[in-house]
C-alpha cells in the first residue's frame, strides 16, 4: 500500500494502528521506523504520552504541531538523546531503544537537530569530513558520497574553506544536512530545517515596495529553497526516508507524503498529506 494515497486521515485517540502486523513482524516487512505508546519525561514531567508514528523506506514524513507539544521530545528518543519510559521503538523491524545514540547513528539514523550544530571554527570541508569519519556506514566511494553532497548543495563546493560559522543560516543548514547525508543514513531527521533562515533579500525588496505602496506586508513562510528542492531530491532517489519537523505548512505540503500533527505530547491526526487541510491546520496548527 502507498501510504501517500491509500491512507485515510484518523482523528487520534485510535491514529493509525496495524491490526495486521504483529508487535514484532519480520524486519523486511515491518516499517524502517516504528514508535508505539511511546513515553518519555523531562525531569518529573511527562511530555510523550503514548506517540505512534510508523515511516516507511522512502517516504517523507512531517512532524507538525505547535511549539512545546513534544516535537523534538520525540526526535531525541529516536535519537537516543532522552530515554524511552514506555512503549516500543523499532527500527528496521528490530527493538533498538538500548542502543547509545552513537550505535543508532551507526544503524543508520542521521540528525540534523535545531540549530544545526555544525562547527563554526572549522571550515566546510572539515565539517564534511567529521561526517565522513564519524559513523560512515555503506560501501560506497568517498568521492560519489561527496559528489552528491555537492550536486544538491553546490555553495558547499565553492566554500570548502571557509569557515562553518561565517556561513549563512540556509548554508550552514545545508552544511548540516550535508554532513548528515555522508553517513549514508537510512533515515534522515530533520529538526525544523527552515528555522533561523533569513528571509531572502527578494522578499525584502517585495516587503519594502508593499510597505510604498502601503499594502499589508506578506506574511508568508520564508525558507530555505535549496533545502527543499534538495529534499524532493532525496525523495525522487527513494535511498533514504526523511523524517522532518517543521512548523511551515505550505513547505510540508509541497515536500512530505504524509504528516503527523502532535497536540500535548500525543499524535492527534496523521494522514497522507493531502488530507492536511486548512481545517486540520486550524484547528491542531495553528497558534
Ligand atoms: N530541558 C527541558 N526541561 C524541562 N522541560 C522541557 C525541556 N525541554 C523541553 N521541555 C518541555 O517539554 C515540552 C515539549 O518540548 P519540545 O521541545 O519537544 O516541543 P516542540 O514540539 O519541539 O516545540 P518547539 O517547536 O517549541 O521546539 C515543552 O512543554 C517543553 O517546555
Amino acid at each position: 500500500m502507498n501510504p501517500a494515497t491509500a491512507e485515510p486521515i484518523l482523528e487520534t485517540p485510535a491514529i493509525r494502528t496495524s491490526a495486521s502486523r504483529s508487535p514484532f513482524p519480520a524486519p523486511d516487512q515491518a516499517p524502517l521506523l516504528s514508535l508505539r505508546e511511546v513515553e518519555a519525561f523531562i525531569g518529573g514531567s511527562r511530555i510523550l504520552r503514548g506517540v505512534d508514528l510508523d515511516i516507511e523506506a522512502g517516504e517523507v514524513v512531517a512532524l507538525m504541531g505547535r511549539n512545546g507539544v513534544g516535537k523534538t521530545t520525540t526526535l531525541k528518543v529516536i535519537t537516543g538523546l532522552l530515554p524511552l519510559r514506555g512503549g516500543s521503538l523499532m527500527f528496521g523491524g528490530r527493538p533498538f531503544d538500548r542502543l547509545s545514540p552513537d550505535a543508532r547513528a551507526r544503524a543508520g539514523i542521521g540528525y540534523v537537530p535545531q540549530g544545526r550544530d555544525i562547527f563554526p571554527h572549522l571550515t566546510v570541508e572539515e565539517n564534511l569530513h567529521i561526517g565522513l569519519i564519524v559513523h560512515r556506514r555503506g560501501g560506497g566511494s568517498v568521492r560519489d558520497a561527496l559528489d552528491r553532497v555537492f550536486s544538491l548543495f553546490p555553495v558547499l563546493k565553492e566554500m570548502l574553506s571557509r569557515k562553518g560559522g561565517v556561513l549563512s543560516g540556509g548554508q550552514q543548514q545545508q552544511l548540516a544536512i550535508g554532513r548528515a547525508l555522508l553517513t549514508e543514513p537510512r533515515l534522515l531527521i530533520l529538526d525544523e530545517p527552515t528555522e533561523g533562515i533569513q528571509p531572502s533579500i527578494i522578499d525584502h525588496i517585495g516587503d519594502t515596495l508593499r510597505r510604498l505602496k502601503n499594502e499589508p506586508v506578506r506574511r508568508e513562510p520564508r525558507y530555505d529553497e535549496e533545502v527543499q528542492s534538495a529534499i524532493k531530491t532525496l525523495k525522487k532517489e527513494g535511498r533514504l526516508a526523511i523524517l522532518l519537523v517543521e512548523q511551515y505548512v505550505d513547505f510540508c505540503r509541497d515536500v512530505a507524503d504524509r504528516f503527523y500533527a502532535m497536540d500535548r505530547g500525543a499524535v492527534v491526526v496523521s494522514g497522507p498529506i493531502a488530507a492536511l487541510t486548512d481545517e486540520v491546520v486550524r484547528k491542531h496548527l495553528q497558534v
